[in-house]
């Protein structure tokens, strides 16, 4: 996939994600962001698979991505709101100092709006997010549980989940009383985007 290849995204973007995939492909011997054998699909498995999260930009407030590992969703979506939302802040939640120092890197070099907290987010104090993201982070319970003390009143959880979602949001209601959309993912037909909203304890 070329720079520019990217859908609905300004050409500013695309270099953006661009710079990112150079990043991670330059540190990914010493810190495993992403498995090496995936290294090739980059941007198909994990830069635009994240990008489908962009349609969930609010214009403005607080995008809060918990265990961001490489950077997915949490700097790619950053990369998108830069001239989208340009008022919108992130913080990006990761636990292991080597992918943090990494965080920090990007989002220095893509000139992001965005924070680290290498911190366990169960350590983090609630953070007031419109959007709190999560992928590859856990099954969708316990990211209800992680999630939730971080949400602003009103706010929505962004979670990408694989071919178990419906299994999860079963799993999920035995603990929690939530709304949940399941979008269709664009990268694998298989896929679902969760939006969850109105998440409380059951
Ligand atoms: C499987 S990776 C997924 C990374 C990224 N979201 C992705 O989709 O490629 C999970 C990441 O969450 C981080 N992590 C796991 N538990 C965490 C916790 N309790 N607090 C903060 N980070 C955590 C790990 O260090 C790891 O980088």
């Amino acid at each position: 996939m070329s720079a520019t290849s990217y859908p609905d995204v300004s050409r500013e973007t695309a270099e953006r994600l661009h710079r990112y995939a150079e990043l991670v492909r330059k540190w990914n011997p010493s810190i495993n962001l992403v498995a090496k054998r995936d290294l090739e699909l980059l941007e198909t498995r994990h830069i635009a698979d994240s990008l489908q999260l962009a349609a969930f930009l609010p214009s403005r407030g607080h995008w809060v991505d918990l265990g961001s590992g490489g950077g997915f969703p949490g700097i790619v979506v950053a990369a998108a709101a830069r001239d989208r939302s340009p008022e919108l802040r992130f913080t990006l939640v990761e636990s292991d100092a080597r992918k943090a120092a990494f965080l920090a890197t990007a989002i220095r070099e893509l000139d992001l709006n965005a924070a680290i907290l290498a911190r366990r987010i169960e350590a983090v104090d609630p953070l007031g997010a419109d959007i709190v993201s999560a992928r590859a982070l856990a099954p969708l319970d316990r990211l209800i549980a992680l999630g939730l003390p971080h949400l602003a009143p009103g706010g929505r959880m962004i979670f990408p989940k694989g071919r178990r979602a419906e299994d999860e949001i079963r799993d999920a209601r035995a603990q929690w009383k939530f709304d949940c959309v399941a979008h269709k993912s664009d990268t694998d037909p298989e896929a679902r985007i969760l939006e969850i909203s109105r998440a409380e304890h059951g």
